[in-house]
């Protein structure tokens, strides 16, 4: 095989081809710099692999992209760009750019790119365009009809939190990871919603479907940026995180063939006069569609639909779960946080249960859970975006195509918005007794594309601290065993690294 250096000896062999050989190195550095032309600052690219030295360096340091794009900040400003191959992408720091690029120019930066890697299904979070809005309009208002922000889901959530409790009381004083808990409490609140019924904690099919998610989010589904860089040169750097070829399909068809087997049997229960849930009202929607003689376009395919509940799953189980994990280590590790937390809930309420209607009566309390969300960082980057045109943004040009991701984590310790960001202090979200708002708290994104399970998110965390909290103080595994705020594991989902606590009944 040739190598560089006969290339070299060949090139300056007779005494044309050494100046036809600069002539063609400088057209390629000259088409390169003219390529680039107006792109945002980033680390150097070469050619053909543009910025993959950069993520391979990341990932041989163990360090996550959002909190090294906040630490890179000072030197490259908001607007960062990089490259694997063609594909062009910019990740967005600071609340400012991020709400210019998601809201302002929300026409500009609301398509999911078209992914260049294998993506199993294409649902709600993958769509575009019309199917998009269509599928959003659709589950949107699916969530409200089955109580989200009303006292109906109040209900469906207040009793997982009685299964918590019956749980806590079971592990009183031992030192107890609760992860599986809190996953049992937020997947049977969609399951709920989705296939009408709950499962009992810890049973088979329960077991089943948080393995089987598990795997699928722990590959980080395929909305992972870096799964663009070569698997040979991570592999290289020792990135041990990307699972086998094969280890996401499995799982992901796996949950397929469950949620199949729940809608066969809604087809053959299916009474129009008593809907369910979710599915209930999918099966009235295709039966409508099917009785006009509408252009089609509002149909709804199964396929959509099948993928659909699964993004509910994906989206709204590791991220509600992780932010109530958060929530136990950063009360167990700020006492004094907790008690006066504590203190509010009795007494305000003795041994009443907290509803949603008393959110906004609590200030320290929903405070505190506010600063957990800012610190605890749960979705650390939007899913990524796309310009499927050419734009200019902050007069840089982005390329068609480009994808376009925001470090949410940067908005949340970007300090135009909160003095001295990194501190843990509840108070920072209180004036004059009352919450206040900082528009920089955006943990659900921004924009047309931000989360739709916010209000649902909103009210479990709600509900699950306050009531968990008014009935058990929580405490370090042993007194004198501190906790780091760190994660090491996953995508885009930050959950805390494990950890044990003791539950008191106090
Ligand atoms: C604390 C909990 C949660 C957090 C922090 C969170 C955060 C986010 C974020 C950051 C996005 C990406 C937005 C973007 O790309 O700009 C997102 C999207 C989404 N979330 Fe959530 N989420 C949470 C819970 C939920 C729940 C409970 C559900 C529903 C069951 C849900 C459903 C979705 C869906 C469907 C999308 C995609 C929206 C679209 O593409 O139009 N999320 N979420």
């Amino acid at each position: 095989m040739l190598g560089l250096a006969d290339i070299a000896t060949w090139a300056f062999s007779s005494s044309w081809s050494g100046p036809l050989f600069v002539g063609l190195v400088t057209l390629l550095i000259t088409w390169y710099f003219l390529s680039n032309r107006s792109l945002p600052p980033g680390p150097i690219r070469f050619p053909l692999i543009g910025s993959v030295w950069w993520f391979a360096l990341l990932s041989f340091r163990k360090s996550r992209l959002p909190v090294a794009l906040f630490n890179e900040w000072k030197r490259y400003g908001d607007v960062v760009h990089m490259s694997v191959g063609n594909i062009n992408m910019v990740f967005l720091n600071g609340h400012d750019a991020i709400h210019e690029a998601f809201v302002t120019r929300a026409d500009d930066f609301s398509d999911r790119p078209e992914w260049v890697f294998k993506v199993p299904y294409k649902g709600l979070i993958f769509e575009s365009g019309a199917a998009w809005k269509n599928m959003r309009k659709f589950t949107f208002q699916a969530l409200r009809d089955f109580g989200v922000g009303k006292a109906s889901l109040e209900e469906i959530i207040l009793k997982e939190v009685d299964s918590a409790t019956d749980y806590l009381s079971s592990t009183i004083g031992e030192p107890t990871s609760l992860r599986d808990m809190t996953s049992m409490m937020v997947t049977n609140v969609i399951y709920h919603i989705i296939f009408g019924k709950r499962l009992e904690f810890h049973s088979q099919e329960m077991l089943d479907v948080l393995d089987n998610m598990g795997r699928v989010l722990l590959e980080g589904a395929p909305i992972d940026v870096v799964r663009l860089v070569p698997k040979s040169v991570l592999k290289l750097v020792g990135n041990k995180q990307r699972k086998p070829d094969g280890y996401f399909d499995k799982s992901a068809t796996w949950i397929f063939s469950h949620i199949n087997g729940h809608i066969e049997e809604h087809r053959k229960t299916y009474d129009g006069n008593h809907i369910r849930d979710f599915i209930d009202l999918y099966l009235k929607k295709e039966m409508e569609d099917s009785n006009t003689d509408s252009s089609g376009n509002e149909a709804i395919q199964l396929s959509t639909l099948l993928s659909t509940i699964l993004d509910l799953f994906i989206a709204g189980s590791d991220t509600t779960s992780n932010s109530l994990n958060w929530c136990i280590l950063y009360l167990q590790e700020y006492p004094e946080v907790q008690r006066k937390s504590r203190e509010e809930i009795h007494e305000k309420f003795g041994d009443r249960a907290i509803t949603w209607s008393d959110r906004g009566t609590l200030p320290y309390t929903e405070a505190t859970l506010l600063e957990i969300q800012r610190l605890g960082n749960i979705a650390e980057m939007s899913i990524p975006h796309v310009a499927k045109q050419e734009v200019t943004f902050r007069g840089y040009r982005l390329p068609a195509n480009t994808i376009v991701q925001a470090n949410l984590l940067s908005s949340h310790l970007d300090p135009r918005y909160w003095e001295n960001p990194t501190a843990f202090c509840p108070e920072r979200h209180i004036e004059n007794g009352e919450l206040k708002k900082n528009p920089a708290f955006t943990p659900f994104s921004l924009g047309p594309r931000m989360c739709l399970g916010e209000t649902l998110a909103r009210m479990e965390l709600f509900l699950s601290f306050t009531n968990l909290l008014q009935r058990f103080s929580f405490r370090r595994e042993a007194d004198h065993v501190t906790h780091a705020f760190d994660c090491k594991d996953g995508f885009l989902i930050r959950a805390p690294t494990p950890y044990k606590t003791r539950a008191i009944r106090d």
